[in-house]
């Protein structure tokens, strides 16, 4: 038997164009000789779907498309994800499920059972978990069809559930597992996911066909990395990262399939710097937007930021704004300058010093007999955030957000200032990461000018001013941030890992009393297991270690 794996990037909601790639690839895989094409969970209205998933016409339009597909499986057989309505009235309204086509109709449908709900997923605020599970008979193989979150539950040891699908489907013995999924990326993800998949194998003893979805919804990325593992619990092959895929795996061949494992690189930066320029591309694609623009000050983030931008999106699309102000040292401008020449960018430079000053005359008689501090600080970002909204309002463009992670996470940034724009790129990205980034993009010769690179930290809000000032030095901010965001560890934890208590004490505390601002910014693309945004939620009002 022929089967054939089609990685691909849907669009949530975008029924017509989902339909149609579906039935392209449908139509390639026909002559390709496959007997079974299988797309990811859900493909039929993306993923995450979210609270479209409460309106019946958007599962009716669902449906049109299983109908569509089933009269496509003509000589050939379709796995396809899609949410299919709870007839009964009891639980949730949906299931979301695995439907096989097959000669014209639904053969068979196998609803998920363990519903992901943690991190950006929320699955059972939508779905009812299967009551059943039974396996597909096809030509002359039986098939056990799973749905993502359904295989890990490995050797029952997941403390999250009590069931495990794969056992009850394993009653009926099958020849091969077929499993759709919808796993996002985080740059440790791939690994683990191998690393679940082949448990399920070596358990088993079955091997598993395996398909991804590619492309970025909104902030939440999917790599892909669709693969296919022999009994023996060896990848014998993992599609690529970040594009669509179509690929026939013969099921004898698969059995006798060499370990390709060890060939794999997961470089961390390389996996960054791909899921980025995928989620630009594809934010502004699925949007329909086609420039952006941002403030390019000569410092590191913003010079990240317009990199990314210009490989994701051409450098005839980026444009770069300039805002030196009385505080704005000469190397920050000529560096910016010279990096958006380096880029291709188009350039423009406003300095801002004479609003400024229109503004402090402005506010004179109302501050006066008040020392200068912060207020005055912010105007200067406040008035480069206005400058960069009229820029984006006159030329159609959306603005780039260019605060990163360490940043974010101790409220490092002026609300309404440079805290605004449209999409966070760099905000799952801690400063540290930050700098290997930028290192990374100059592995093969300087594109970020090396004084970007290598010029201590300054917001030039103020003579002389440094980021360390104010925050101790990222290396250790960024490690005691990572033990609390990522890893949920208590401040206990972390000073008996070695942390300074001072240090500790300071982060948390500003990572707490600053969840205010992190509601009020852009979406931000996520790398790693645990980024601001959707898959991090937090009372503002609150007292936990503030
Ligand atoms: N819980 C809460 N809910 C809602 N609003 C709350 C609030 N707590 C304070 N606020 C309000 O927020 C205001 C303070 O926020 P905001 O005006 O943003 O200002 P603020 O956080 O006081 O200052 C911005 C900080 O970011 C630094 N910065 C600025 C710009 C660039 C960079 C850089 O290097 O990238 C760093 C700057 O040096 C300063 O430390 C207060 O005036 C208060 O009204
Ligand atoms: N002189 C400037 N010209 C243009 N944009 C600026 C300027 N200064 C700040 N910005 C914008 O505001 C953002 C915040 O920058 P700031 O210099 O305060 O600190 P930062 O977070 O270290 O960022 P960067 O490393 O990009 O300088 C910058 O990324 C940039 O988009
Ligand atoms: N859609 C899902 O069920 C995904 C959950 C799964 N643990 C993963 O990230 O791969």
């Amino acid at each position: 038997m022929n089967i054939a794996l089609a990685q691909i990037n849907v669009h949530v909601g975008n029924f017509d164009a989902n339909l149609k790639k579906m039935l392209e690839y449908t139509e390639r895989a026909k002559q390709q000789g496959a007997d079974i094409v299988v797309f990811p969970e859900l493909a039929t209205v993306g993923y995450p779907p979210r609270d479209f998933l409460e309106f019946d016409d958007f599962i009716d339009k669902a449906n049109v498309v299983i109908q569509e597909l089933a009269k496509a499986a003509d000589g050939i057989a379709i796995v396809v994800g899609s949410p299919t309505k709870n007839p009964v009235v009891e639980g949730k309204d949906l299931f979301n499920s695995a439907y096989f086509l097959a000669n014209g109709r639904i053969q068979q449908v196998q609803h998920k059972t363990l519903l992901p709900t943690y991190d950006i997923f929320d699955e059972y605020r939508y779905f009812e978990p299967a009551a059943e599970w039974n396996v597909v008979r096809y030509q002359d193989k039986t098939i056990a069809m799973i749905v993502c979150e359904d295989s890990w539950n490995v050797g029952n040891e997941n403390p999250l559930y009590k069931i495990n699908p794969m056992d009850l489907l394993m009653e009926h013995s099958p020849d091969f597992i077929i499993n759709i999924s919808a796993s996002p990326f985080s740059y440790d993800h791939a690994a683990e996911r191998v690393m679940v998949l082949q448990a399920n194998v070596d358990l088993y003893n079955l091997p598993m066909y395996y398909v991804n979805h590619v492309g970025a919804q909104t902030e939440v990325l999917f790599d892909g990395g669709s693969m296919v593992i022999n009994q023996q619990g060896e990848v014998v092959d993992e599609m690529p990262y970040f594009e669509e895929c179509l690929r026939v795996y013969n099921t004898e061949e698969v059995k006798n399939g060499d370990d390709m494992t060890g060939e794999r690189e997961r470089d961390k930066m390389t996996l960054i710097h791909d899921a980025l320029v995928m989620g630009i591309r594809q934010y502004f694609g699925k949007l329909g937007f086609k420039r952006a623009l941002l403030g390019l000050s000569g410092g590191i983030d913003s010079a990240l930021v317009a990199v990314l931008a210009a490989r994701a999106l051409g450098p005839d699309n980026v444009r770069c704004v300039l805002m030196p102000s009385q505080h704005s040292s000469d190397h920050s401008v000529n560096d910016a300058r010279q990096l958006a020449q380096n880029l291709g960018c188009q350039y423009d430079i406003v300095p801002i010093e004479s609003v400024y000053h229109s503004y402090m005359d402005l506010l004179q008689p109302h501050f006066f007999g008040y020392k200068e501090g912060l207020a005055e600080e912010n105007l200067q970002a406040r008035i480069r955030g206005m400058i960069l909204m009229a820029f984006s309002n006159k030329f159609g463009s959306i603005l780039l957000n260019t605060s990163n992670k360490s940043e974010m996470a101790v409220g490092y940034g002026t609300l309404y200032g440079d805290m605004c724009g449209g999409l966070s790129v760099i905000g799952d990205v801690y400063k540290t990461e930050c700098f290997e980034l930028a290192r990374f993009i100059n592995k093969d010769g300087e594109v970020i000018p090396d004084n970007i690179i290598t010029k201590p930290p300054s917001a030039e809000l103020r003579p002389d001013q440094l980021d360390s000032d104010s925050l101790p030095p990222y290396p250790e901010l960024d490690a005691v941030l990572y033990q609390y965001i990522e890893l949920h560890q208590s401040p206990q934890d972390i000073i008996e890992a070695g942390a300074d208590p001072l240090l500790v004490q300071k982060a948390l505390r500003l990572v707490n009393i600053n969840e205010f601002k992190r509601h009020q910014t852009a979406p931000v693309l996520r790398v790693s297991k645990k980024a601001f945004g959707m898959g991090r939620r937090f009372p503002i009002v609150a007292k936990y270690l503030s």
